[in-house]
């Protein structure tokens, strides 16, 4: 049996949209086994066991970039990253579907060809990197359609929190709320304030990330499908971390300097919204991972 390990991710850090993302230590683990049947899947909802489940179709684009038939296949998903929240759950599931493809026709490919497959998959590759490399990553397209990356060790003095709301929202929506252009104004603020960020979370400057994540591309339209997002802003503002919207939302993920102010910011947002998770997150450094069990 094939076992891929991939974490969640937190994409954009506020201003680097589409561009920007971090693995962190929630996992989940999708399990790939020969089947009798064309294809089984257990551990999700029931809504997607069929042949348009993520995970699958990323396991037949792999097996079609490999040229090789595609087996019958029996899928068991043990998820803990949740769905439609900002946290690359579809970035989850398409890792995990190449990498079980790659593994089942014994690694042909290099994490940078699973990265370039994921992006195309993903239409950004801002999940897909951190998820596949581990770390902070930075990456872009370049002229000859690869995918050019930079990773960043994030400094260890930081601690993530990730407040999730009891709803969902689909990155499909909240990008269509965002406007069609930017003026040289807002590009030249955006540059500055994300070369800027990607310095501070890795010396762990946190008045540094204060001031350098502040959005202005995404999350002054996104803030408004997130019902909550100044409630929890505040609280986290007042136990002294920083607060900005994770992926898409609707995960909202403080950064804090000590882990008594990260464990206020749960205890607080608890208080006020009972039926959210909440997650004290490490990064992750290793990105995703293929076993033969
Ligand atoms: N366990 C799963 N099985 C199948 N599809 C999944 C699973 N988890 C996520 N997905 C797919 O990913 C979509 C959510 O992706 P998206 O809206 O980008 O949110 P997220 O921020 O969680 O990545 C779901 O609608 C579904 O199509
Ligand atoms: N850059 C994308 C990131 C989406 O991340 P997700 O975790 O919400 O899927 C965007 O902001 O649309």
């Amino acid at each position: 049996m094939i076992r891929i390990k991939v974490p969640a991710t937190s994409a954009n850090l506020g201003v680097g949209f589409d561009c920007m993302g971090l693995a962190v230590s929630l996992y989940s683990t999708i399990d790939f086994e020969q089947s009798s049947q064309k294809l089984i899947i257990n551990g999700c909802d029931e809504q997607f066991q069929n042949e348009q489940n993520l995970i699958y179709q990323a396991f037949v684009r792999g097996c079609q970039f490999l040229n090789q038939p595609v087996p019958n296949v029996k899928i068991t998903i043990d998820n803990h990253v949740p769905v439609s929240r900002g946290l690359g759950s579809s970035a989850v599931c398409i890792v995990g579907g190449l990498m079980g493809a790659n593994l089942w026709f014994d690694s042909p490919l290099n994490k940078e060809e699973i990265l370039t497959l994921a992006t195309e998959m993903e239409g950004h590759s801002d999940n897909v990197a951190p998820a596949i490399l581990g770390n902070l990553n930075v990456s872009f397209t370049d002229s000859q359609e690869n995918i050019q990356n930079v990773a960043f060790k994030v400094s260890p003095d930081l601690f993530f929190v990730a407040l999730v709301p009891d709803y969902q929202l689909s990155t499909k929506k909240a990008r269509q709320v965002l406007p069609k252009s930017m003026d040289y104004q807002t590009v030249s603020y955006q540059v500055g304030h994300a070369v800027a960020l990607s310095k501070a979370l890795e010396s762990g400057n946190l008045e540094l990330i204060r001031q350098a994540i502040i959005d202005k591309m995404h999350e002054p339209f996104r803030s408004k499908l997130i019902p909550d997002y100044s409630a929890v802003k505040s609280i986290c503002q007042k136990d002294g971390g920083v607060l900005y919207i994770s992926g898409s939302g609707s995960t909202l993920m403080a950064i804090a300097s000590n882990l008594n102010d990260a464990q206020k910011i749960i205890d607080e947002t608890k208080k006020s919204f009972p039926n959210w998770e909440t997650h004290l997150l490490s990064v992750d450094t290793k990105g995703a991972s293929g076993d033969l069990i």
